[in-house]
């Protein structure tokens, strides 16, 4: 939540410059409450567990939130029983004339296939379309982030030699990104991938910038400019045991893999592993919700429409500078 400081303290220009968030009386006295809509795209096999994460790290702030659980209509679930997504979920024709405040899509044991081979990939790339104009920011988590990046900017992934398996050390690559607000300077990070997107396929790309990287790891976090869409390679939201849940069944199935890279006390699996990623996850997700979502997002949340179709519009009337205009249209101070 910001800090309201009078609008001539001289602690409020120190406070800008460190980045801490600080909201002019004159803006707050405009600001209108509304719980906040989060949409939450579930591709994980293991509905449950996932619902669980995702939903400890939402409810980490003063901010009251109502979500909507969603699956792909066009895939059959094997891992999550029908009982328990008729109950709790929808599918994305049931909420398509509806506008949300965020938008999560997580991640989907499918990052070795091309994209085009995963059954909902046409109706991923429809979401993802209508993300454009009905939310005001979506972050797309793991294999998600690799599918955002290939639909809105045609980025590549690679296979790796070796799964990209543990918790790694990520460093912030630009200052003063909202996003990574009270970020230690290194931060760990739980990895858990047979892929990557690199570096050079993302650097140039106009609108996006890279936020956070690993050495090891290599790119962690990516986002539009306009923080509307923001990619997640990791998996901050992982508990404590996940990452030995995935290497024990690896080696259940025998197969040849790595123990996770700093992880096991000593490197050996028989030791519970301390979790050391818990304090950064929860400020991801509460800059996510603070600052890309609650204080962008329009009162009236029609008015995200409203301005998607205003753009093309803007553009087609008045020809670049109308649209460039348009594209800084005031969309007020947010809920
Ligand atoms: C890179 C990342 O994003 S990491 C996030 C992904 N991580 C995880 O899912 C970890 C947990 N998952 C798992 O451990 C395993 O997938 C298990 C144990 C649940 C099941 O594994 P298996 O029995 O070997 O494979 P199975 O044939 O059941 O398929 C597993 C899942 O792969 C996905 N999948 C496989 N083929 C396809 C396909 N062509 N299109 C779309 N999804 C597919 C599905 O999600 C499927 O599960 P679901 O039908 O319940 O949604
Ligand atoms: N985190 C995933 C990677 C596979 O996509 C797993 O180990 O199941």
């Amino acid at each position: 939540m910001p800090i309201k400081i009078p609008d001539h303290l001289p602690a409020k220009e120190v406070l800008i410059n460190e980045n801490i968030f600080v909201m002019e009386e004159k803006v707050a006295f405009h600001q209108d409450i509304r719980p906040l809509r989060i949409a939450i795209m579930n591709l994980m096999p293991t509905k449950e567990t996932t619902e669980t994460q995702i939903l400890r790290l939402l409810s980490n702030t003063p901010l009251q939130v109502e979500f909507e659980l969603l699956h792909p209509a066009t895939h059959q679930s094997k891992n999550t029983s029908k009982e328990h997504l008729n109950l709790f979920y929808k599918t994305f024709d049931e909420v398509a004339d509806q506008q949300f405040d965020g938008m999560i899509i997580t991640g989907a044991p499918v990052e070795t296939m091309e994209f085009e081979d995963v059954t909902y990939w046409n109706e991923l790339t429809r979401i993802m379309e209508w993300s454009k104009a009905n939310v005001t920011s979506t972050l797309h988590i793991c294999w998600a982030s690799q599918a955002g990046l290939y639909y809105h900017f045609g980025v590549p992934k690679y296979p790796l030699s070796d799964k990209m398996f543990g918790v790694f050390p990520h460093r912030i690559n630009k200052a003063n990104v909202k996003l990574l607000r009270g970020f230690d300077e290194i931060f760990m990070v739980p990895q858990s991938r047979h892929t990557e997107v690199r570096r050079e396929d993302l650097e140039g790309l106009p609108g996006l910038e890279i936020l956070s990287e690993s050495e090891e790891a290599g790119v962690y976090i990516a986002a539009t400019t306009d923080g509307r869409q923001i990619f997640v390679t990791g998996h901050s939201e992982y508990d404590p045991c996940t990452l030995k849940w995935e290497y024990d069944r690896d080696v259940g199935k025998g197969m040849d893999i790595a123990i996770p890279h700093n992880y096991y006390p000593d490197n050996d699996p028989a030791k519970l592993p301390p979790i050391t990623w818990r304090a950064h996850a929860n400020l991801l997700f509460s800059n996510w919700l603070n600052y890309y979502v609650y204080q962008e997002t329009p009162y009236d949340l029609s008015e995200l429409k409203k301005q998607a179709e205003l753009l093309p519009a803007a553009a087609a009337q008045h020809g670049r500078q109308a649209a460039v205009e348009a594209e800084a249209y005031d969309w007020g101070a947010g809920i």
